[in-house]
C-alpha cells in the first residue's frame, strides 16, 4: 500500500479520503531536517502553509510522486525541483477563496472601527467610547490589487457595501473589471485615489515590496492597507515607519515577510494596526474544502489517474484531458518510435497536428510526444510533469505546426526527429476512438498497429528480399506476427514493418543489414 505523510494540520475529511488508498501518517511540527529524514518512505506528501518543502526534501523523497498543498499558494514548495524530479504538485485553487476574501473584508471593517482594541478595552474593564471613533467604508474608494478569484469576491461584497472600486491587475481585461464594477487603473492612480487598499496577488519578483516607501508616499493620509495575500509584498519596515509617522491611517496584515512573525516593531503600534496569524483560510468550510480537494487529487494520482489542479503539468481540466487521452497515447507511442528510429542525440522534434487535432489544445500532445521521445534515455524518470524541462535541458528544439486539412483520418499526428544520426519521421492516427495506427514511416505509407517488438527496414523493392528476412528471423527462432511493406513506386525504395512475437536476439540486426538490397534496419521496442 502507498504511504502518505501529512505534515500540517489537515481536516479529517481529507485524511479519510487518503486512507481509502494509502497508509496515512500524520506528523506535524517537523523540522526540515526531520522531514528530509523520513520523506524517503513516502509516496505522497500533504501540507498546508506550515511545511517548507525545499529542494533538499524533494531530492530526499526518492519515492515521492505527488505533493499536495491544501490551499492556494505553493510558494512554500520548490516547484521547479519537484518538476525536475517528475513529482506532481497540486493545490486547491478555489477551496479557500471565500474564506480569504471574507477575512480581508473583516480586516477592513475591524480596522475602520478599531474593533480589536475596543474589544480589549472592554474586556479589561473600561467603558471608553471616545477613543474608538471610526470611519465608514460606505462611499469610500477601495483599491483592489489583483482581481483574481479572491479579489473578485472582495469586489462583489465591497460593491454591495456601497464602496467605489478601483482595481490594478495587468492581466485582466477591462470588460472583466467592468463586470465587477471596478475601474481598471494604473497602480499609481490606485495608490493616490484609494481610501482602502487590499492586496490579492501572488508573491513574485515583480510583487515583492510592491508596497514600499515610494508607494506608501503616494497614498492618502487617511489610507488603510490590508494584506491577506502573501508576506513580503509589503515592505514591513517602510510600513512601520509610515504608520509611526502618521503618513497613512492604518494597516491590517494576515501575512508577513517571515512567519511566524517574530520580534516585529509592528507589534508595538496600537489601534491603527491589526495583525492576525495567517488566518485567511482558517474557516471550517475552507479547511474541509481544501482537504477534500487535495486529498482526492493525491488519491487519484496514486491510482494512476490525472490530477485536476496540478500546478506543474499541462493546465487542463479532467474533461479535456480525458478527451485528449487517446491522442496523448498516440503522441507518446509515435515519440517513442521516432526517437528509436533516430537513435543518438535528437536535436529537434517537429510536431505537426493534422485534421481535427490541429484545432485541439496542443500542449499535452507535445508533452506526450516528448515523453515518448525521451523514454528510451530516461525510462520511468520521464513523465508528463518533467518531459518539457528534460527536453529543454537536453537542447531539443521543439517546433509545433498545424494543418487543419483532413486526410484519411479525422485527426493525425506527424513527428519528425532530427538528430546526430540523421532524420526520421512517423505519422499516426486513431482508428475508432483509441486504436493506434502507424500510417507513415519516413514518408512511406503503411497501416500497422504498434506492437511491443518491431523491426523496420529500408530496402530496395525487389523480388526475394522479404523471403530472405523471413528465413533469417526463422533461423534465430523469431516468430513474425505481421508484416507489411510500404512503397511509393514499384521497384523503388520501400519500408518493411514487422511485428515480432519475440525481441530480436543480439547480432541479428547486423545480419539483416548484410542482406543484399537492405539499406537500413532498426529494431524498436514499444
Ligand atoms: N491569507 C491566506 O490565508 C490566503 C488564503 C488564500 C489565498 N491567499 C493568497 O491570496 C493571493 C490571491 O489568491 P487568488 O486565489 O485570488 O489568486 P488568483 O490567481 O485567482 O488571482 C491573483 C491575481 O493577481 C493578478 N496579478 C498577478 N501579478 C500581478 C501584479 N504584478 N500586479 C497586479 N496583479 C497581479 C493576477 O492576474 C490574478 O488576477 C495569493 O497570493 C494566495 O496565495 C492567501
Ligand atoms: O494553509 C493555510 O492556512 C494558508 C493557506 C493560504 O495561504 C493559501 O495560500 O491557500
Amino acid at each position: 500500500m502507498a504511504k502518505v505523510l501529512v505534515s500540517d494540520p489537515i481536516d479529517q475529511a481529507g485524511i479519510d479520503i487518503l486512507s481509502q488508498v494509502a497508509t496515512v501518517d500524520i506528523k506535524t511540527g517537523l523540522s526540515s531536517e526531520e522531514l528530509a529524514q523520513i520523506i524517503p518512505e513516502y509516496d505522497a506528501l500533504m501540507i498546508r502553509s506550515g511545511s517548507r518543502v525545499t529542494q533538499e526534501i524533494i531530492e530526499a523523497g526518492t519515492q515521492l510522486k505527488i505533493i499536495g498543498r491544501a490551499g492556494v499558494g505553493v510558494d512554500n514548495v520548490d516547484v521547479n525541483a519537484a518538476t525536475r524530479k517528475g513529482i506532481v504538485v497540486v493545490n486547491s485553487p478555489e477551496g479557500n477563496t471565500i474564506a480569504a476574501a471574507e477575512h480581508a473584508l473583516a480586516m477592513m471593517l475591524a480596522l475602520s472601527r478599531y474593533i480589536p482594541d475596543a474589544n480589549a478595552s472592554v474586556k479589561s474593564g473600561n467603558w471608553d467610547r471616545k477613543s474608538f471613533i471610526g470611519a465608514e467604508v460606505y462611499k469610500k474608494t477601495l483599491g483592489i490589487v489583483g482581481l483574481g478569484k479572491i479579489g473578485s469576491h472582495v469586489a462583489t461584497a465591497a460593491k454591495a457595501m456601497g464602496m467605489k472600486l478601483l482595481a490594478y491587475d495587468p492581466f485582466i481585461s477591462t470588460e472583466r473589471a467592468d463586470q465587477l464594477g471596478c475601474r481598471l487603473v494604473e497602480m499609481d492612480v490606485l495608490l493616490q485615489e484609494s481610501d482602502y487598499i487590499t492586496l490579492h496577488i501572488p508573491k513574485t519578483s515583480e510583487t515583492t515590496h510592491l508596497i514600499n516607501a515610494d508607494a506608501i508616499a503616494k497614498m492618502k493620509p487617511n489610507a488603510r492597507i490590508i494584506n491577506c495575500s502573501r508576506g513580503g509584498i509589503i515592505d514591513e519596515m517602510a510600513l512601520y515607519n509610515a504608520l509611526k509617522e502618521g503618513k497613512i491611517a492604518g494597516a491590517a496584515l494576515d501575512v508577513y515577510e517571515t512567519e511566524p512573525l517574530g520580534d516585529s516593531p509592528l507589534k508595538s503600534l496600537e489601534k491603527q494596526v491589526i495583525l492576525t496569524p495567517h488566518l485567511g483560510a482558517s474557516t471550517t468550510e475552507a479547511q474541509v474544502n481544501v482537504a477534500i480537494d487535495v486529498a482526492e487529487q493525491i488519491r487519484d494520482v496514486l491510482l494512476g489517474l490525472p490530477a485536476r489542479s496540478a500546478v506543474n503539468i499541462p493546465g487542463l481540466g479532467p474533461d479535456v484531458l480525458e478527451e485528449l487521452r487517446p491522442y496523448m497515447q498516440l503522441a507518446e507511442t509515435l515519440g517513442n518510435l521516432v526517437g528509436q528510429l533516430a537513435g543518438g542525440r535528437v536535436e529537434q522534434l517537429v510536431v505537426k497536428l493534422q485534421g481535427e487535432l490541429a484545432t485541439n489544445k496542443s500542449q499535452p500532445i507535445v508533452v506526450a510526444a516528448l515523453k515518448g521521445l525521451l523514454s528510451q534515455a530516461l525510462r520511468e524518470r520521464v513523465n508528463y510533469v518533467n518531459a518539457s524541462i528534460e527536453a529543454k535541458e537536453r537542447g531539443i528544439r521543439v517546433i509545433e505546426t498545424r494543418d487543419a486539412a483532413v486526410r484519411d483520418y479525422a485527426g493525425s499526428l506527424h513527428l519528425e526527429a532530427k538528430g546526430s544520426l540523421g532524420e526520421h519521421s512517423v505519422t499516426g492516427a486513431l482508428l475508432g476512438d483509441s486504436e493506434i495506427r502507424i500510417t507513415d514511416i519516413d514518408e512511406f505509407p503503411v497501416n500497422v498497429p504498434p506492437s511491443q517488438n518491431m523491426l523496420f527496414t529500408l530496402h530496395r523493392d525487389m523480388p526475394g528480399i522479404i523471403g530472405k528476412i523471413g528465413s533469417l528471423l526463422g533461423s534465430f527462432n523469431v516468430n513474425i506476427a505481421s508484416m507489411q511493406v510500404g512503397r511509393k513506386i514499384v521497384r523503388g525504395d520501400a519500408v518493411m514493418v514487422l511485428s515480432l512475437d519475440d525481441p530480436l536476439p543480439d547480432g541479428i540486426l547486423d545480419e539483416i543489414t548484410k542482406v543484399s538490397g537492405i539499406r537500413d534496419a532498426y529494431t524498436v521496442t514499444l
